[in-house]
């Protein structure tokens, strides 16, 4: 980077941070685009920021080129924080000594790099930020504890199969404190429609049928379906379908599950429900309530993800971490390090090397080249196949799913610190808002997701706070092309749009009692989550054939693997976990960790390789 010249006053140590930039035009130009998240910030900042920035110092201090650091106590506070979440500097390696080079620590990569490791592989993840999560991460202001996305968490209790996280967190001898969570939504909908998603399966029927009477029957005969589908997948010991052994065994345990999931495989869970109902206002509820785990409606949602969320909700419940979500992959991250692999952040890795076709290892943005016998990317497969390979050289099934499959919008965040009492006693920890017309269900800013962890954890925030985290999808080309100044503007304008609405449908006097106040855009995401066009996750393109078109784990590439939402089952924290493992299994049964059958596994990586063409 240059000549920077960094000073740190002694503010640092009580929260505040004020870096002064001098130096050539690269700084100016950090200077001129410093955001809230921007690790040059030039002002004011705290926590998390305040680590990026010193990190920054730290750097230049030790590449010495003007970086000057005033505050040395500081610097190494913030070391160790770097230090706590896994391992710091690691150097290149010429000679390939990892089984698996994870790129990204999204759930999906993490997941992934812990289920490599306890079966024995050594496992290096590069993680371009400063902590690991990707969207399931975390933020720190002013003393409120933010969670950069969704703060619901399926597959988080103590029972069944399908507790993907607790299970990957017990893999590496962690578990985490939850607070299970009475009411995972409340919805506020078109004509005063007002639906509690209870915890309790009966207590949320009978609140539905009291909203639809005359389609009671349809009601129960379409959750229903879904608890068949549900109980087969948590019949099954989970692991990947892309390795025959491992299938077949599974098909010859419980071959009715197996069928059954095969039969509802290609299916979507709008078809069914039009199967048993006719009210059009509840259809569009299943809409709703597909829309908040797909960002589509019912007609395009996979039943089997369909089901997924809406049985596990009144299985094993929605539970919340105690601090947290980030602490999910801090401690993923923890238990990587303790099972003997490295994870290794501020590593942005720019380019996957291939040797003969094969990928053998990769190239960071600071010229250092890690190798190993296995690559796995976290990032999304846009990012994957058209920034860290030559995107001019996409394989034919990577062109398939592009076909099949679109980015879906990215959101606008307002994460927001309240005074308490502007919420009424009871109030929810999640809402989904949609006034008054449902064909705004899908359209940008038309529907409102919100958040209030606190409601659960008030260790989140200051005593008499509350945190409230506000998300809407909105698409990057929003945001372009537009001067620092009218970015902020309308960053403020479309912010106070929306908390206008809530303030209008929940929460009367709203606006007088925010304390803290800050907007995230499609081009936050895109920044500090590295993911194209702050993308969500895949969504498809027109009508799929339920899950049948989905890539699993391996690629056309030899040696490169993809994990993460833009794999086998789609977007989700629970569905990446379950990339994960599914990713983990596959590699390690070719890196000899695990079974496997050479003859049978062509057999059926072509098969599969065939029905994804029917999608
Ligand atoms: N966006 C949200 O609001 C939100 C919030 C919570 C959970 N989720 C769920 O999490 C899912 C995503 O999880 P995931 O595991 O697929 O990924 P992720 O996007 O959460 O994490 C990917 C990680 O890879 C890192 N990365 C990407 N490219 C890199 C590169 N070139 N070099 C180094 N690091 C790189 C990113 O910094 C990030 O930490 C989403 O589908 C969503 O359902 C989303
Ligand atoms: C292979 C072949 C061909 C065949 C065979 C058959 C079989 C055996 C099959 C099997 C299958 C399986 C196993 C499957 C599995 C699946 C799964 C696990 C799935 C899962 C899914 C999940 C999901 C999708 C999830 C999602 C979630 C989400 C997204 C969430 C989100 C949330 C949010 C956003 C929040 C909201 C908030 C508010 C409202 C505020």
């Amino acid at each position: 980077m240059g000549t920077l010249s960094f000073m740190f006053p002694n503010s640092l140590l009580d929260g505040t941070c004020k870096i002064v930039a001098l130096g050539d035009s690269k700084t100016r130009y950090n200077k001129q685009r410093s955001s809230c998240f921007d690790p040059l910030r030039i002002g004011n900042c705290t926590d998390q920021q305040q680590l990026c920035c010193l990190s920054w110092g730290v750097d230049k201090a030790k590449g010495r080129r003007g970086g000057t650091v005033s505050n040395l106590k500081a610097v190494v506070d913030v070391d160790k924080r770097v230090e706590s979440y896994g391992s710091s500097d690691v150097e290149g390696n010429e000679n390939g000594s990892y089984d698996a080079i994870v790129i990204g620590s999204g759930i999906g990569g993490l997941v992934a790099a812990t289920q490599l490791a306890v079966k024995g592989a050594k496992v290096l993840v590069l993680e371009k930020y400063v902590i690991p999560g990707g969207s399931s991460g975390f933020y720190e202001r002013d003393g409120y504890k933010f969670d950069v996305g969704s703060s619901v968490m399926f597959g988080f209790s103590d029972k069944g199969n399908l507790n993907l996280i607790t299970q990957a967190l017990a893999a590496v001898g962690r578990k985490l404190e939850v607070i299970p969570d009475p009411t995972t939504v409340h919805f506020h909908l078109p004509n005063d429609l007002s639906v509690r998603i209870h915890r309790e399966y009966d207590d949320f029927i009978e609140e539905l049928v009291s909203k639809f009477p005359h389609e009671k029957e349809g009601i129960i005969k379409f959750y229903g379906e879904c608890w068949k589908i549900f109980n087969s997948l948590n019949s099954l010991e989970l692991k990947s379908l892309e390795e025959p052994i491992y299938l077949f065994g599974q098909f010859f345990k419980k071959p009715l599950e197996c069928l059954t999931l095969a039969y509802y495989l290609p299916q979507n869970a709008g078809s069914i429900a039009r199967k048993y109902i006719k009210d059009s206002g509840l259809l569009s509820f299943i809409d709703a309530e597909c829309f908040i785990v797909s960002t589509v409606n019912a007609l395009q949602t996979p039943m089997i993800n369909a089901s997924m969320v809406l049985c596990d909700r009144h299985f094993g419940g929605i539970n919340y971490p105690v601090g947290g979500v980030g602490e999910i992959a801090k401690s993923l991250a923890k238990g990587l390090d303790d099972h003997g692999s490295q994870i290794l952040y501020r590593a942005n890795v720019t380019s996957i090397i291939l040797d003969n076709g094969k990928a053998v290892g990769v190239k960071l943005s600071d010229g250092r080249k890690f190798y190993a016998k296995t690559v796995v990317s976290n990032a999304t497969r846009w990012d994957t196949f058209g920034k860290l390979l030559k995107a001019e050289n996409l394989p034919k099934e990577e062109e398939n799913f592009q076909k099949a499959y679109v980015k879906a919008p990215s959101f606008l965040s307002i994460h927001m610190g309240v005074k308490a009492d502007v919420l009424p006693p009871d109030t929810d920890c999640h809402h989904f808002v949609l006034e008054d017309d449902w064909t705004n269900l899908e359209k940008p800013y038309g529907s409102i997701f919100l958040s209030i962890p606190t409601v659960l954890d008030s260790s989140l925030a200051p005593e008499g706070h509350h945190i409230l985290h506000i998300f809407t999808t909105s698409s990057i080309e929003d945001w372009e092309g537009l001067s620092r100044k009218d970015y902020e503007a309308k960053k403020e304008l479309v912010a106070e749009r929306i908390i206008s609405r809530l303030e209008k449908t929940l929460f009367p006097g709203l606006k007088s009692s925010i304390l803290f106040k800050e907007v995230g855009t499609p081009k936050t995401h895109r920044r500090y989550l590295a993911r194209d066009s702050g993308t969500y996750g895949p969504m498809p393109r027109g009508t799929p054939k339920g899950l049948l078109g989905m890539p699993f784990n391996t690629t056309a590439i030899d040696g490169l693997y993809c994990v993460g939402d833009s794999c086998f089952p789609g977007q989700g924290v629970i569905a990446v976990a379950f990339s994960g493992v599914m990713c983990a299994h596959r590699v390690a049964a070719d890196l000899g960790f695990e079974k496997k059958s050479d003859v049978l596994d062509s057999a059926l990586l072509r098969l599969l390789g065939w029905l994804r063409t029917l999608a």
